[in-house]
């Protein structure tokens, strides 16, 4: 075999110098591709902490002197649609129906109208579809059924608790096909510093 020409060498020096200009240019893409992803989620990330700071706001306004929840649901703008919290029906008077009664044939759980529910009634359009839900306890199994029933797109929730009705709530929004995600808050700026 004969050695190369001169031609023959200064062309493949010439395409392993292109090759490896292409590769950087190529990391660079990707580079930035990555960055800009990065900064998309950073930033669906604040949206979503600012929705649910929003959601513990409204918690503050229930009276349960247990468990204050707060649900606020916005729509595909991420224009807010509405918001409730747990509190006692209409015209249920807190002084009769006490927070605080221990007896199970007067206990709070029989009359609470929870937040994702009120939520829900108090809507401000004519529907909840592909809406997305904020709400700072994850929702119990009733709750769950009806957020599937108004056809919401996404959970965002900030607590949990292991207890039957929000296991069989997670069943049931598994089955559902409705996603839920819980939420970290940065630290030190969970309510009030927005
Ligand atoms: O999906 C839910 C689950 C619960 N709540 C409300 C109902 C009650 O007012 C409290 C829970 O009281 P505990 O004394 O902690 O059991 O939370 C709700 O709004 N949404
Ligand atoms: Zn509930």
């Amino acid at each position: 075999m004969s050695p190369p020409t001169h031609t023959e060498e200064t062309y493949s020096t010439n395409s392993v110098n292109l090759e490896s200009q292409l590769n950087a240019l190529n990391i660079n893409l990707n580079l930035k591709n990555l960055q800009e992803t990065v900064k998309l989620k950073e930033e669906e990330l604040q949206k979503h902490q600012r929705f649910l700071r929003m959601a513990k706001v409204t918690s503050l306004r229930s009276k349960d002197p247990n468990t204050q929840v707060g649900c606020v649901i916005v729509d595909k703008d991420n224009c807010i649609v509405s918001v409730g919290y747990n509190g006692f029906p209409i015209g249920v008077d807190d002084d009769v129906f006490r927070w605080d009664k221990e007896d199970p044939e007067d206990n709070k759980h029989l009359y609470v109208v929870h937040a994702e529910m009120n939520a829900i009634i108090n809507k401000r359009c004519a529907t909840l579809h592909d809406c997305i839900v904020y709400v700072t306890l994850f929702p119990c199994n009733k709750c769950a059924q009806m957020l599937i029933q108004s056809r919401v797109k996404k959970v965002y929730y900030l607590e949990d608790r292991d207890e039957l009705a929000f296991r069989a709530s997670k069943k049931m929004l598994d089955h559902a096909k409705l996603p839920y995600e819980q939420v970290e808050m940065p630290r030190g700026k969970y309510v009030f510093e927005c």
